[in-house]
């Protein structure tokens, strides 16, 4: 069911210092921060000739990543971004498996104006899972 691996997400204590790293040591496209309100988080995404790496720092007063900052001072790997070809089927076949869907269940739009999901990282391995609708 799930298709391309579309992002893997690190979330890190300085933003400017890790968009610098990954611009000027390792050699990477970096865009250009952004604010996502709705999910707590600043955001620049590293562009990769097959997929996507997700810089996140916390944004706001409740973010979801503050805790995970909290717990790994120095940053760590955050979660991984599966696509999905249809969200909602994917929700309601992760419910039946009896996988957790996070939040309230529907999905919200994500950092690329598509809709997204999460899934509890204790039902996957240790890992938090970011389904994207394709
Ligand atoms: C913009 C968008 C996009 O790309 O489009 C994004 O990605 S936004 C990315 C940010 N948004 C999200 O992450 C939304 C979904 N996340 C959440 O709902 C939350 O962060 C949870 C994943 C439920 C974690 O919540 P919280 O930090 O309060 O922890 P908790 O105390 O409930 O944690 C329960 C257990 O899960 C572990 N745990 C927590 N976060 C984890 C993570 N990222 N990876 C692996 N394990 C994790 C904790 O250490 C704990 O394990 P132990 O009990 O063993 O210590
Ligand atoms: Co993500």
């Amino acid at each position: 069911m799930i298709g391309k691996l579309n992002h893997v997400a690190i979330v890190v204590p300085d933003l400017p210092a890790a968009t610098a790293l990954y611009r000027d040591t390792l050699g990477a496209k970096v865009s250009e921060p952004v604010d996502l309100a709705p999910h707590g988080v600043t955001v620049v995404f590293v562009e990769l000739p097959n997929t996507k790496i997700e810089l996140l720092h916390p944004f706001g007063e409740r973010s979801p990543v503050a805790p995970f900052l909290a717990k790994n001072p120095s940053g760590g790997i955050h979660h991984v971004c599966y696509e999905v070809d249809d969200i909602m089927a994917a929700r309601d076949r992760m419910k039946a498996q009896g996988a957790r869907v996070l939040g309230d269940g529907e999905p919200k739009i994500g950092a690329h104006d598509k809709p997204v999901l999460f899934l509890h990282p204790k039902d996957f391995c240790g890992t938090l899972v970011e389904l994207e609708q394709a």
